[in-house]
């Protein structure tokens, strides 16, 4: 399908990502709500890898269907823009939640992370490793769903990073962090996405990244596997952080074990339980 701007009735901006301005913005002939992101070509420096990131973000998240992905509908450019259509989360970015909230309760924590390793089995089952999975990258749908977005820095599993990294260290497992670590090239697979998943519980019910800390010290407390858990996170929360931040990647608990853990299981009751617990009946 063509698209083009004349299509849209532009909206009001959402904010500012890293490359671009996101637009609230309706398909005129449908009324279809989207949100129109737009990258300026003058700020993606030519044959840098940001111009490479934004071709693979279009070819892997417009191939990906899945409730907690954030759709990618289309793509098309003028002469100075890129603009990718994507589906918009009407609850907006997950991170300024968890700063309002400081921590999220154990319940919603475990939801959060049952939904990520729905996600991310998808996307390893497709071979793609996002490789960026923190809260500055996922979305909160209207029914308080998630939706990873900014795949600008997912590839094809296994890989090899060329990229420089920038921004923070805090998510990145240490086969990442430390080049040549892991004894060949620091080539890595879908695992580091585990890594990160359990960076991730940790964030949500402590309320900041466990290796926290100055660039240097950052580095060492990953490339150790050092860090420390409060006592107010409960012993099974716990249990599955510490089963997911190992530092051997073949070691890290795999996603259907962390969907069976005991702690998800507690915690996203499924099935008639939910509905008659919702509805207040016994559970008939
Ligand atoms: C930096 O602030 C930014 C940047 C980008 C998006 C938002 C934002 N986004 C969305 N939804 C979206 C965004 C996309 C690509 N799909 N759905 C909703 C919001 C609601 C309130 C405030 C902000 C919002 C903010």
């Amino acid at each position: 399908r063509q698209f083009h701007l004349g299509m849209f009735e532009i909206g009001r901006p959402l904010g500012k990502g890293k490359f671009g301005r996101v637009y609230l913005a309706r398909e005129r002939s449908s009324g279809f709500i989207c949100a129109l992101k737009v990258l300026y070509k003058a700020e993606l420096q030519h044959g840098s890898g940001v111009e490479k990131q934004v071709r693979r973000e279009v070819e892997i998240q417009s191939n990906l269907r899945h409730p907690n992905i954030l759709k990618m509908y289309g793509h098309f450019h003028d002469s100075k823009r890129i603009f990718l259509i994507l589906e918009f989360a009407g609850r907006g970015e997950l991170y300024k939640h968890l700063r309002r909230e400081n921590r999220f309760p154990e319940w919603k924590a475990a939801q959060y992370v049952a939904q990520m390793a729905s996600a991310l089995r998808y996307l390893h089952r497709k071979h793609v490793i996002h490789r960026d999975i923190k809260p500055e990258n996922i979305l909160v749908g209207i029914h308080g769903e998630l939706k990873i977005s900014d795949f600008g820095w997912s590839v094809h599993a296994p890989n090899h990073r060329r990229t420089t990294l920038c921004g923070t260290l805090d998510y990145l497992p240490p086969e990442m962090v430390k080049p040549h670590g892991n004894g060949n090239d620091n080539s890595y697979d879908e695992k580091v996405d585990l890594w990160s998943l359990g960076v991730l519980t940790y964030e949500f019910l402590v309320g900041e990244a466990p290796f926290e800390d100055t660039m240097v010290m950052t580095h060492r407390r990953i490339a150790r596997a050092d860090m420390t858990i409060p006592s107010f996170v409960s012993p099974e929360a716990r249990d599955l952080i510490k089963k997911l931040l190992v530092l051997d990647p073949d070691k890290r608990l795999p996603l259907d074990a962390v969907q069976q853990h005991p702690w998800i299981i507690k915690h996203c009751v499924k099935g008639e339980r939910a509905t008659n617990r919702e509805k207040g009946r016994g559970g008939e």
